[in-house]
């Protein structure tokens, strides 16, 4: 492909977007009454209307020529075939073989397995501290997506918890995070999972000994370890080396990226919160998705639409925000997730051939579940100045139903989404009677464009459905914007001062070398030591 801006189907959509950012959503619904219909995709029970969004059926026919144009299925075709998409580190991307059941790899399928195994002794209290006592909690010691994906999850599906035993996330560097769990926990019935791909993260692996510290402390030798102590990770010399015994280790490989590893067993702490067998049936809505992804025309895909409704807001109407809204107190994680799963694969600015971009890649993601967002920064989105492209994603059913809940909760969700893309006129804040000194105040703009994506019920089968849905947007707009999405080396700059900097911070090294804010900043915090 050549530069992308220079492409006929790039140059077709600006000339199309010269069009339609005039529009208003009030007049673009007026022009087509049949628009919900056909805007609005659907795969099974599982529900996405883009009607709300700033596109006319034309704007995606010029965005499917994008996408062919950018061979979207044959960037599936090499993912599937194992070929190392992600260039830049000479891997595979494997995450779909870790859902595929039955065609599963044979070393995937056999760690499943002994994970299952460990859920079901865990369970039912074979399983034994040192003190010859049951589990009764789990702390999974990890960052990044070893923490994200499995934390969202296990809170997604807290209606399917296991009794009897509670799942606790570390993640922070900062010792008030696992001071703060630990303080809660007895080390007699208390298990950790050390969850590191590479098992060389500062903030895991300090937290990991400190909690080997914590425990021995209480158990007096080091035989404990191996009762309390298991990992997930693809770095077995390094489990060794820390001293978990290699049957506790659950390994994976390094062609599962660490945003796409929940399903991995990197999963294990959403297996152990909700049951394996509910852990199986997360894996099997993923795949039920990723069957839908790999098959369905381009007009009837949902992810790819996702992706390429993504790409309009982002290239062709300037929206660089991207807002996230799960009207689901159950899914108020799924934000954070996405963070980092769009962030970290899309926020580049250099292409596959190495060289700079000339277009807008990710946007800023970010998010709150409703209806707590609409009681903070929702005025920004209906009078600010900034244009933001909201998700806005509801339930069907509740997954903890109280009378009188529900419909409130869906009424809230509806009313935002058309509140956004219609707003109020001053002709209509007067029919209104509003006074006339607050006409202006009271008037809404509208025209922000939202997405409304609907479950049927949240259960293990939908929140997979929902998690490969947003990994292969992100493929889709890895493949469209000429990006490779499975590298992450923007963060290995900060790492690495990181690591440059901890032993001034300490006294041990001088600072001469240091820019003048950070040795000010060193010299001010000098005086707090302790
Ligand atoms: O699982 P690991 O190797 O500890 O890495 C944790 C996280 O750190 C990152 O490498 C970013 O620093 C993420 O990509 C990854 O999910």
């Amino acid at each position: 492909m050549g530069r992308l801006t220079t492409t006929a189907a790039w140059q077709a959509l600006e000339k199309h977007a010269a069009e339609i950012s005039p529009l208003h959503l009030r007049g673009i619904f007026a022009a087509d009454p049949q628009r919900f219909t056909r805007l609005s995709l659907a795969h099974g029970q599982f529900f996405i209307d883009f009607s709300k969004q700033r596109i006319t059926p034309t704007t995606l026919t010029l965005l499917r020529q994008l996408a062919e144009q950018a061979d979207w299925q044959g960037w599936i075709a090499r993912m599937r075939s194992g070929e190392a998409i992600n260039h830049t580190e000479n891997r595979a991307v494997g995450h779909c073989a870790l859902r595929a059941g039955p065609q599963a790899p044979a070393e995937v399928r056999h760690v499943l397995r002994r994970m299952a195994d460990f859920c079901e002794r865990i369970h039912d209290g074979q399983w034994r501290g040192f003190s010859g006592e049951r589990i009764t909690d789990i702390v999974n010691l990890g960052i990044g997506g070893s923490d994200l994906g499995p934390r969202m999850a296990a809170q997604a599906l807290a209606s399917f918890q296991q009794p009897d035993l509670r799942v606790h996330f570390v993640s922070n560097l900062d010792s008030a995070d696992l001071a703060g769990t630990l303080s809660r926990l007895n080390p007699r019935t208390t298990l950790f999972i050390v969850a590191s791909k590479t098992f060389t993260t500062l903030e895991t692996l300090t937290n990991a000994r400190t909690a080997r510290h914590w425990l021995l402390h209480a158990a007096g030798d080091d035989s404990a370890i191996s009762r309390h102590f298991v990992a997930a990770s693809t770095n077995l010399a390094a489990t060794g080396e820390f001293g978990i015994a290699p049957e506790n280790v659950f390994p994976f490989s390094d062609w599962v990226g660490g945003r796409f590893s929940l399903w991995s067993s990197i999963g294990l702490p959403i297996a152990l919160a909700v049951g394996f067998r509910n852990f199986e049936q997360l894996l099997a809505g993923a795949r039920d998705m990723d069957e839908h992804f790999f098959s369905a025309p381009a007009e009837h895909n949902l992810p790819l639409t996702l992706a390429l409704v993504g790409l309009w807001n982002t290239n062709f109407l300037n929206a660089h925000s991207h807002g996230i809204f799960p009207y689901s107190h159950s899914l108020g994680l799924l934000p954070a997730h996405l963070q980092q799963l769009e962030m970290e694969s899309n926020g580049k600015r250099i292409d596959r051939d190495g060289l700079p971009v000339d277009y807008a890649t990710n946007p800023v993601l970010w998010g709150e579940p409703g209806t707590n967002g609409q009681h903070s920064f929702f005025q920004l989105l209906h009078q600010g100045s900034a244009l933001v492209a909201c998700d806005f994603i509801a339930l069907g059913k509740s997954d903890f139903p109280l009378p009188g809940h529900h419909s409130g909760l869906l009424a809230n969700c509806l009313a935002q989404s058309s509140a956004l893309a219609f707003g109020q006129t001053a002709d209509e804040a007067r029919a209104a009677g509003i006074d006339e000194a607050l006409v202006a105040y009271r008037t809404f703009p509208g025209n922000q464009p939202s997405t409304t994506i609907i479950l049927p019920e949240l259960t293990p089968f939908t929140l997979g459905q929902l998690i490969a849905l947003y990994e292969h947007k992100v493929f889709c707009l890895g493949a469209l914007w000429n990006l490779n999405a499975f590298d992450q080396w923007g963060v290995e700059l900060g790492k690495q001062l990181a690591s440059r900097l901890a032993p001034t911070i300490r006294g041990e090294r001088p600072d001469d070398d240091l820019d003048a804010s950070t040795r000010g900043l060193i010299a001010h915090l000098h005086q707090f030591r302790n």
